[in-house]
């Protein structure tokens, strides 16, 4: 419960989209268990302020389709392992949030009834309303989407506040930063600008999502301690992104 002296978060209801690459940390492949505690302490920081929070995590730091698609895989099936390595990384971050004493429930977007629940919005909800992190797992449960596009569908489903996108950069820039040293970071720009001028952080079905349905973003970098709670009680942090 929030303290009395703690400021009142701005927003209610969050959807937290993390990178799956990001959970790697220095190692090249997997699960780091440093960057997991320490995002499992971002999340309860938040919860502890009185806000839902809802997670989508990618799956980057396994597979992703397109790359064992290059390799020589069936497409389809290449994504359909990139939806179950988000499975993976859901289950990991369930693990280190019950850990910290919060209740937590993965729902699937693929049937895995042995592991987790299946996607149930209404159910979502209520988990959320009970003060339960979910975290949404296997992405769209479609292959050619990314979870990038199932965090913004989530995030208009379950009706959040604010769509988070915690990733390596601290915001979106004028171009790659990582590729282009002179790239300068917005503050604030709107969908529009951001699609029109092909600003890769995000991909362009999650953008237009993002637009159509007036979902506000926020990328941030997620190895930032305490940015989260600092953004939900309406820190500037990052580079917001509005119609
Ligand atoms: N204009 C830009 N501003 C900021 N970052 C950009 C831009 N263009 C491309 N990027 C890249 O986008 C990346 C953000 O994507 P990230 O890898 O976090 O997402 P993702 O592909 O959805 O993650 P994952 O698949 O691992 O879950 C950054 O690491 C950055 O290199
Ligand atoms: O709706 C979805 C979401 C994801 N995939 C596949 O999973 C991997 C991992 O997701 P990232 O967003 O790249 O982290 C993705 O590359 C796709 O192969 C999917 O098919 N459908």
């Amino acid at each position: 419960m929030p303290s009395d002296s703690a400021p009142a978060p701005v927003y209610k209801r969050i959807l937290l989209k993390l990178s799956g690459e990001a959970l790697m940390g220095s190692l090249n492949f997997g699960i780091a268990p440093d960057v997991m505690n320490f995002v499992a302490g971002e999340i309860k920081s938040a919860i502890d302020a009185g806000v839902q929070v809802a997670v989508v995590v990618g799956g980057g730091n396994i597979f992703r389709g397109e790359g064992l698609a290059r390799g020589g895989m069936d497409r389809v099936t290449g994504d359909q392992m990139g939806m179950l390595a988000t499975v993976i990384n859901a289950l990991a971050i369930q693990d280190s949030v019950e850990r910290l004493g919060l209740e937590v429930r993965v729902q699937s977007a693929i049937r895995i009834n042995e592991v987790c629940e299946d996607f149930i919005r209404r159910r979502a909800v209520s988990h959320l309303e009970n003060g339960r992190v979910v975290v949404f797992a296997a992405g769209t449960g479609n292959p050619f989407f990314t979870t990038d596009s199932a965090a913004a569908l989530r995030a208009v489903e379950i009706g959040a506040d604010l769509m988070l996108k915690a990733t390596k950069v601290d915001g979106i820039y004028t171009a790659d930063p990582f590729k282009d040293k002179t790239a300068t970071k917005y503050e604030h720009l709107s969908y529009d600008e951001a699609l029109n001028k092909r600003l890769g952080v995000m991909d362009q079905t999650a953008m237009v999502m993002c637009r159509d349905q007036k979902m506000k973003l926020r990328v941030y970098d997620m190895d930032r301690p305490g940015a989260l709670l600092r953004i939900v009680n309406g820190e500037p942090i990052g580079t917001l992104v509005t119609v």
